[in-house]
């Protein structure tokens, strides 16, 4: 790039800024208005409603106070909301486009295991709110994953709402053997962990599953069990053998995690039985592979070659949990399809108070590539045996969800606590309340003092890569494309509706975070249920005929029949992409479409149905 383009780019980009930041002031105080003029916040959004009156008799958030920051001023109720799906003319600057519904944008990922594993379980888990299932290839078996990957099936077939499979593998694990009895350790006392099979406790010897593990640990380093439950300091080692002392004590159970602060092990980045059960994940049809202790690109891209090679389209979400990854974390991000924060190991491999800057650095990291991104572990934990949340608990959600966050994970809660659906709840709650919040005070910020600068998580595209006729390149063009609709959509205060084969332009719509629901339309199943993972995005399937109108019609009709949409609303329509649908009808457009009367009433043509 020549010095003057570099220039004629900068300047272009400033104008364009300036612009935008114009256009921005108008979007954002009318989004205040419309806010202010909604007092109710649907929750369990992602759980489609199946009629308009169905919608209207759903659980609602109301706030009876002046803004939803107020969270005194909140109430759950079950009674019927008085606006959502009826018409909704009360919005501000003379628009009647504001859906009545304020739907929950951030994902909820659910473990699946023994209390959520049923039939009856999983669909009340799904209607809670769940877009991902997450299948733990360190429990269970493939006859029980496959069973559980079966019920998300039926109950996508039952048109209820769009679930997700996610299959996590196990990963490069060191752990400790199986015990003839649990070892009550004490401080100040002394362990051997020995590579010599068939150990189970006698004489304070302990086997080790990995080899390896005399070479990773040295004298002095920290050993900590379960990510910190118990610790020990190496003292000692031989060919065979690490003597520890106990340094925080506890009871050693069978097949503990073992691992060094500070330090990743040096196993494969892919063992036998993590090949075995991406195989069976391919054959099983699941959407996602959370791929555990990845340390660098490579192993990504080694899976996607393997991938490809059985024409799977299966997406690949990076683990972040070891001291390696965050060191590879900007290499492992432009390879991977998106990211976990998995903050259980990540804590036990890095000091824990590190954990949270890189939390935000692994969110960063994902939304200024436009990947999908999950926070996971601990998040409600002490409800995997109480019925309510501790106060920081519900501070972590909203943090999460500040930083933008596409999903949040529930681990245990869901997989064998108590009160796996109160869970859900609760993180559906205080993600919709956060949300609302956030919008809001943006909002304030942007238009009230200087005193905090805006939080700004978009940045309008650059005219990078050149197409060879000059112009940008159709990537750059999709990417300005999305940017604008999400504009032009904040402005009229409508939601988005969006058709798409290969969920690109939804992607792309999700990064930029419009205010309101981006509605998917595609006729692909599989990518109906990878965008179930992104950010504001509601995925719908439909077949597309070959006319346009006709579809967008039906889509149309689709979400009046659900409840998402009423008569005289808006929706801005954007038909774009790579490849667009109807090119030969209409190449690249945003259009605000109004609900009409012969919207109504028809019954929804969604496949799903
Ligand atoms: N498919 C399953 N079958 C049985 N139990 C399960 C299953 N999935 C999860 N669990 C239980 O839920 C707990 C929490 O799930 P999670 O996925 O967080 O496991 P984990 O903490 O990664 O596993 P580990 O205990 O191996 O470190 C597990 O420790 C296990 O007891
Ligand atoms: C989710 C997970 O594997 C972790 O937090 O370590």
């Amino acid at each position: 790039m020549s010095g003057d383009g570099s220039r004629q780019r900068q300047s272009w980009a400033a104008r364009h800024t300036q612009k935008t930041r114009q256009t921005t002031s108008k979007v954002r105080a009318n989004s205040i208005e419309n806010i202010l003029a909604e007092q109710e916040y649907r929750i369990d959004a992602f759980a489609a409603p199946q009629t308009a009156k169905d919608a209207r008799s759903r659980q609602t958030y109301s706030t009876s106070g002046g803004y939803p920051g107020d969270l005194s001023a909140g109430t759950f109720s079950s009674t019927s909301s008085s606006r959502q799906g009826s018409s909704n003319g009360s919005s501000s600057g003379g628009s009647s486009s504001s859906s009545s519904a304020w739907l929950r944008k951030t994902k909820l990922v659910c473990t699946i295991g023994p209390a959520t594993g049923s039939r009856q379980e999983l669909f009340k888990l799904a209607d809670a709110g769940m877009s991902v299932a997450r299948l733990n290839m360190s429990h269970g078996s493939h006859e029980s994953h496959k069973a559980v990957i079966d019920l998300v099936t039926a109950y996508n077939e039952t048109g209820r709402g769009c679930v997700a499979t996610m299959l996590d593998t196990k990963g490069p694990e060191v752990r400790s053997g199986d015990l003839a009895e649990p070892i009550p350790l004490e401080r100040g006392q002394s362990l051997t962990f020995t590579i010599t099979e068939g150990e189970t406790g006698k004489d304070r010897r302990v086997s080790v599953n990995y080899d390896g593990f005399i070479d990773d640990v040295s004298i002095g380093d920290e050993l900590l069990v379960d990510g910190g439950i118990i610790s020990f300091a190496v003292t000692g080692k031989t060919d065979t053998d690490v003597q520890v002392e106990v340094v925080d004590a506890g009871v050693l159970e069978s097949r503990r995690h073992l691992n060094v602060r500070g330090k990743s092990a040096t196993l494969p980045a892919i063992t036998d039985k993590d090949w075995l059960d991406l195989k069976f994940g391919v054959d099983a049809g699941v959407d996602y592979f959370a791929l555990s202790f990845v340390k660098d690109a490579q192993v990504i891209l080694d899976v996607k070659k393997w991938l490809s090679a059985q024409g799977s389209k299966i997406k690949v979400l990076a683990k972040i949990e070891s001291a390696d990854s965050v060191k590879a974390l900007d290499e492992i991000l432009d390879a991977v399809d998106g990211a976990m924060v998995a903050r259980g190991d990540l804590g036990a491999e890095l000091p824990l108070e590190d954990v949270p800057f890189w939390q935000n650095q692994i969110i960063q990291g994902c939304r200024r590539r436009g990947k999908p991104v999950i926070v996971a572990t601990n998040m409600l934990e002490s409800m995997i045996s109480n019925p309510a949340p501790t106060r920081a608990e519900v501070s972590d959600i909203a943090i999460a969800v500040r930083e933008g966050a596409d999903a949040i994970m529930l681990s245990g809660e869901t997989a064998y606590g108590k009160f796996p659906l109160k869970a859900v709840a609760v993180q559906s709650t205080v993600a919709l309340r956060t949300e609302a919040a956030m919008t809001r005070y943006q909002g304030a910020r942007r238009f009230g003092t200087d005193e905090a600068a805006p939080i700004d998580w978009v940045t309008p595209p650059g005219r990078r890569s050149s197409s060879s006729s000059g112009g940008p390149s159709d990537g750059a063009l999709s990417e300005m494309f999305a940017y604008h609709s999400t504009t032009m959509a904040n402005t009229v205060g409508a939601p988005l509706l969006v058709f798409s084969k290969k969920g690109g332009m939804p992607a792309l719509l999700s990064h930029y975070r419009p205010n309101k629901t981006v509605f998917a339309f595609t006729d692909d199943a599989q990518v109906q249920r990878h965008l179930a993972l992104y950010h504001g995005v509601i995925p719908l399937l439909l077949s597309f005929s070959d006319d346009a109108e006709a579809t967008i019609d039906a889509a149309i009709a689709a979400l009046v029949a659900r409840g998402y949409l009423a008569k005289g609303q808006v929706v801005t329509l954007v038909q774009s992409g790579k490849r667009p649908i109807w090119r030969s009808a209409s190449t690249h457009t945003i259009q605000v479409r109004r609900v009409e009367s012969k919207h109504m009433g028809s019954s929804s043509s969604l496949d799903d149905d």
